[in-house]
């Protein structure tokens, strides 16, 4: 049995852009990644999305420009913690990225992104979310740094996968 803890993870697009936030401390300290964390009991997953993108970044989104891409596990061996991560991408916001205590915002060219600075997974689904496809990714890790194995699956909709499994 696994406790299962629910994140968001935002990515903003602009062309042939997006925005990476470096990461200054905590969870994921000195990589680029999107902006999120943890969901709290008070709030919606989307709403999560919105406050947390906002409190690293300082950009605004409307919750319903968000749209759902992909839904992300993260395990670890010897650790029973299952990450569950929301993933969301929409090229509707308003703002200029700023840093903020958590993060340092800059916008990459989708062809010049850092992957030796983010995590081991990114360059495996990113590619998935470049092309606009929806999936389900599963990583399991040892330590933070290899990755044991993985599954990476293309949804038809991320309704349908919400709604059917058990
Ligand atoms: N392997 C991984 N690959 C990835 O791309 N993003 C990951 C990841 N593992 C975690 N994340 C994301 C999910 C989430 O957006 C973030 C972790 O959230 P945080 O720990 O920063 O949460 P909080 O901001 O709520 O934390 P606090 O510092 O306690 O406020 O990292």
């Amino acid at each position: 049995m696994s406790l299962t803890k629910l994140f968001t993870l935002v990515f903003l697009r602009k062309e042939d852009e997006i925005l990476l936030g470096f990461k200054k401390r905590g969870f994921g300290m000195n990589k680029w990644n999107g902006f999120g964390g943890k969901v709290e009991p008070n709030e919606t997953i989307v709403e999560a999305a919105v406050r947390e993108l906002s409190e690293e970044s300082t950009m605004s989104v409307k919750p319903s420009d968000l749209i759902n891409i992909a839904h992300l596990e993260f395990t670890f061996h010897d650790e029973p913690v299952l990450m569950d991560v929301r993933v969301f991408a929409t090229n509707t916001f308003e703002g200029t990225p700023k840093e903020t205590e958590e993060m340092t915002p800059k916008w990459f060219n989708i062809k010049e992104l850092p992957f030796s600075n983010m995590w081991p997974d990114d360059e495996l689904w990113f590619p998935y979310m470049l092309e606009g496809k929806k999936f389900v990714g599963k990583f399991h890790y040892k330590g933070f740094d290899t990755i044991l194995h993985h599954t990476i699956e293309e949804q038809e909709s991320m309704e349908a996968f919400y709604a059917n499994r058990k």
